[in-house]
């Protein structure tokens, strides 16, 4: 994926199995997000292919994605402030539930099973961000997706508040849904992931099993080292 002649990902190939979650780590400005947004169908590369179940997907519409059976979640959580957060997820349980009936019993199901079940009747606005985090993830769980797209959805959450939303992302995945995450917080990516690709500079450094990738050189060097460095006093 290039802008303008700035390649912000380059030579990147991924082969996903169905029942994976994978990881994408690397630092600041490495082309996880762009990588990312290029298999969401949010960008449309500049090179390359993407296949998904056998179907051409490299310059299809979100909304295609969408019913292909792909969905994600977003960085900075995108609620509908004053609608309630059942009806938030209404809207993604719309996708594969026309009827209204339907699509209220789908996203009351999905609710629950999100831990939002409490605040359902609320508005979005009242949420904070765990709450927000956790809607981001129901309405995309709402569409039905086979493969979900997780773009750093466990940050800014508080050490028990992480291990529910952990145990959230354990649960989906043992729905059958496949699951690929951009996270910075390593635990997430020791704990959830199978496989890892490491970015740096638009490159894909190191691939493979988690506790491998983390003991390369060029991993610690680019990513991990960086940040022990910078978390000292
Ligand atoms: N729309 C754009 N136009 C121009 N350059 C862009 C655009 N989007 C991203 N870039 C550049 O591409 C590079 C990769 O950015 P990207 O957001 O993919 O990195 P990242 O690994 O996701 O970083 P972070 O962890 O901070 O989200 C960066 O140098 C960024 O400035």
């Amino acid at each position: 994926m290039a802008f303008g002649s700035f390649r912000a990902v380059s030579g990147a190939s991924l082969a996903l199995d169905e029942g994976e979650i994978i990881g994408l780590i690397g630092p600041n400005g490495a082309g996880k997000s762009t990588f990312f947004n290029c298999l969401a169908g949010d960008m449309v590369p500049t090179g390359g292919r993407i296949v998904f179940a056998g179907a051409d997907m490299t310059r299809a519409s979100p909304e295609a994605h969408a019913r292909a059976g792909i969905g994600r979640t977003f960085q900075v959580p995108t609620t509908f402030e004053d609608m309630t957060i059942l009806e938030n997820v209404m809207v993604g349980a719309f996708l594969r539930h026309p009827r209204r009936a339907d699509a209220h019993e789908h996203a009351r199901r999905i609710v629950e099973m999100t831990g939002l079940k409490d605040q359902a009747g609320q508005r979005a606005r009242t949420l904070g961000t765990p709450g927000r985090k956790r809607l981001e993830i129901a309405r995309v769980l709402a569409t039905g997706p086979r493969l979900m797209l997780l773009d750093e959805a466990l940050a800014g959450l508080t050490p028990a508040e992480l291990q529910q939303a952990i145990a959230l992302v354990r649960q989906i995945h043992a729905t059958g849904v496949t699951l690929v995450i951009v996270e910075h917080i390593m635990e997430v990516i020791m704990t959830l992931t199978q496989r890892v690709l490491v970015f740096n500079q638009g490159h894909v450094i190191a691939s493979g099993k988690p506790d491998a990738v983390v003991k390369e050189t060029a991993v610690i060097e680019a990513y991990l080292g960086h940040g022990r460095r910078k978390r000292r006093p």
